[in-house]
């Protein structure tokens, strides 16, 4: 890099740091900030008289949001050293321990979200600043007050610092971005931007309505007399802030191996978003010989984790088309390699998230892939199209047997029921693991079958012969024996299994099971009625199912008169107290739980697991708790295990 490229990447670094910190709203994803941070910093280490003193590099990454009260930290907060391998790793050791002596260190996960510092005094919090530049941040205590786990008062009275870092959970990011669109807001790129952004609102009713939480990971200024992190922190907890799992002493590198290899296997368990563990030499008198860089403190760095987020383009779009005849886009994306395993899909849900991403073919694109979760485009990089990008038209025929195609507010469908892809689709859900559980009769047989018309639907499985499969490629006798006996097993499944495997819209297993017990094999000549009665069916599921038999009657009693399915009719419970109540058990009885809440249903009951107004009756073993005071508070009527039974008898 010259110095005119370094000058550029450097403007280029601090426009990203800005969108990103002022805006919460990235123009990079983190690897490709960071990959250019270090490029730039390999320039500043040999250029030691070229480097931009507002080089990113140097200076605590935030910026003050104008709109906001400034206020000073009593002393100043750093970002980390990011270190990103074990060869990185031993190098910052060796750094940080020039004289060879046996460290112990405190080990912490790093939650990723917005950094805090809380200043107490007296014991009551006093003012709560955001990191801004590391010496002035935004004064942001009104919203502070609305995160329950920040404690208003503590029983430390000494003038103190808190610092943590206020984060969103995984499942209330996701349900503040389905808010998001509905007010037509474009939604958060991650739970970092999202608590970023909530913790930053001049409305502080809006935050809280954010439930963020504070997960506290050191101090700044304070008084206190410890002599290891462990134990100050230990201390910290004990005033009544949450203690976040998994903080951990060790002293070699290899237990810190361990300790990262853990953390992230278990990354996705956490309900919060890590980006990684932060390594602190645990003794305070090393931390205090060792001090600080320009940005970081040398007796800490973050070790972080594979990236779950990375930049790569948009190829194309093409169209599925599922069971139910809906027609979803699915994005091809340039292949990018994302904590072990290479992605060349991502989900798109409708045409309408097409649209609210604004997303073109050829457009650069943030994607992530956490767990098993399929991969999603996060972000549409708009600010680098050239302006060759193509834009992506509704389609109007079914992209497989070309019939006009319903559109239906944000769905789009193929009405025809011989489309292949339906049909296919249709087979591989009958044959699936919850349904009749076909063994060998996967994605691919399904779609070989079809394509070679050996069958049509459903029903032709049953009448297949060993005949019909010889033909087919890569079938021997072995396999075509296995397939056959397979669908002719599936022969007597449980009748709600059949109703569930015919895939009508709205009725899931759950439905079918309620449907099953109810009518049996009357089922197909029910009424809205009879459905409706049914406690957990609603008028779109009745509705549904009607028009679901009136069009295909005669095609059902066909497949019960091939399968025989199995029925199992729930009698219904004689005459006694608790047919027909709620009730709710708790606390240790002479058998499991489970079984007398099985007892209870066989009863008639609705077994509930928490207490309310509409609960009838609580029974309860012993050590019952808080569902027991609650009931009393409520009136509701409380049974011991022996009353309930003399209730019966
Ligand atoms: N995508 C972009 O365009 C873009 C732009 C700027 C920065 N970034 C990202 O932001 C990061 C740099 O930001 P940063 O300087 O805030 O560093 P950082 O977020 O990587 O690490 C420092 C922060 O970690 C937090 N933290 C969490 N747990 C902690 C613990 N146990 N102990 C101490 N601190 C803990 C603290 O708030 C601290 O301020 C980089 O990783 C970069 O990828 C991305
Ligand atoms: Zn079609």
């Amino acid at each position: 890099m010259n110095q005119l490229e370094y000058e550029k990447n450097i403007e280029k670094l601090i426009l990203w740091a800005k969108a990103y910190y002022v805006f919460d709203e990235p123009l990079a994803s983190d690897e490709e900030y960071d990959k250019l941070a270090r490029l730039c910093l390999e320039f500043e280490e040999n250029n030691p008289n070229l480097g931009n003193p507002n080089s990113p590099n140097k200076r605590v990454g935030g910026y003050v949001l104008d709109s906001f009260k400034k206020a000073n930290h009593l002393s100043r907060m750093w970002s980390q050293e990011d270190i990103f391998n074990k060869k990185e790793l031993e190098d910052w050791i060796k750094r940080a321990n020039k004289n060879g002596e046996v460290f112990e260190f405190f080990i912490q996960p790093k939650f990723d979200g917005a950094s805090l510092n809380l200043i107490y005094e007296n014991g009551k919090l006093k003012q709560a600043i955001t990191r801004g530049d590391g010496t002035t941040g935004e004064d942001v205590t009104h919203n502070a007050l609305t995160i329950y786990s920040i404690p208003l008062e503590i029983s430390e009275k000494s003038l103190l610092e808190i610092r943590g870092e206020v984060v969103i959970k995984k499942d209330d990011f996701e349900a503040i971005n389905i808010d998001r669109l509905k007010n037509g807001e474009t939604p958060f790129a991650n739970p970092r931007n999202a608590s970023a952004g909530s913790l930053r609102q001049l409305d502080s009713k809006i935050t809280a309505k954010r439930k963020l939480q504070f997960i506290v990971w050191g101090i700044g200024e304070n008084s206190l007399n410890f002599s290891k992190t462990s134990e100050l922190m230990d201390y910290i907890f004990s005033l009544g802030f949450y203690k976040a799992p998994m903080q951990e002493l060790c002293n070699t590198i290899e237990d810190i191996e361990k300790i990262y290899t853990k953390m992230v296997e278990k990354r996705d368990e956490f309900t919060m978003l890590l980006d990684g563990m932060v390594i602190k030499v645990n003794n305070i008198v090393t931390q205090n010989l060792l001090g600080f860089t320009q940005k970081f403190p040398r007796w800490s760095c973050a070790y972080k984790f594979p990236a779950i987020e990375k930049t790569t383009k948009l190829k194309d779009i093409i169209l599925q088309v599922g069971r139910t005849g809906v027609v979803t886009p699915v994005a091809i994306v340039e292949a990018v390699e994302i904590d072990g395993a290479v992605v060349e899909r991502a989900t798109l849900h409708n045409f309408d998230e097409i649209a609210r991403l604004d997303l073109k073919i050829d457009d650069e694109i943030i994607i992530i892939r956490s767990g098993d979760v399929i991969p999603k485009i996060t972000k549409v990089l708009k600010d680098r199209r050239v302006g060759n990008e193509k834009n992506i038209e509704k389609p109007t025929l079914c992209p497989d047997c070309k019939s006009e195609l319903l559109i239906e507010e944000i769905m789009i469908k193929c009405q025809n029921l011989d489309c292949p892809s339906r049909v296919v689709n249709s087979i591989i859900y009958f044959a699936s693991k919850s349904c009749l559980n076909i063994d060998g009769l996967g994605e691919k047989i399904v779609e070989l079958l079809v394509n070679e018309k050996k069958i049509y639907d459903i029903l032709d499985l049953y009448s297949l012969k060993y005949e019909d499969l010889e033909t087919l490629e890569g079938f021997k006798e072995k396999k075509i024996n296995n397939l056959l006996n397979a669908i002719e097993n599936s022969k007597q499944s449980e009748l709600y299994r059949v109703l569930t495997a015919l895939g009508i819209e709205h009725i899931g297993e759950v439905a079918s099971k309620m449907i099953c017990e109810k009518f049996g094999l009357e089922l197909v000549n029910i009424y809205y009625e009879d459905l409706i009665s049914i406690d957990g069916i609603g008028e779109q599921m009745a509705n549904s199912f009607l028009e679901f038999m009136r069009v295909n009657k005669e095609f059902v009693l066909k497949l019960f008169s091939i399968l025989n399915p199995l029925v199992k009719i729930k009698e219904e419970a004689k005459d006694n107290p608790f047919k027909n109540k709620t009730v709710v058990i708790t606390g240790t009885m002479s058998q499991s739980r489970d079984k007398i809440k099985e007892y209870l249903e066989n009863l008639g009951a609705k077994v509930s697991s928490s207490v309310s107004k509409k609960t009838d009756f609580l029974i309860y073993g012993e050590d019952a708790g808080s569902k027991y005071d609650k009931a009393l508070e409520l009136k509701v009527e409380v049974l011991s295990e022996k009353e309930m039974l003399e209730k019966v008898i």
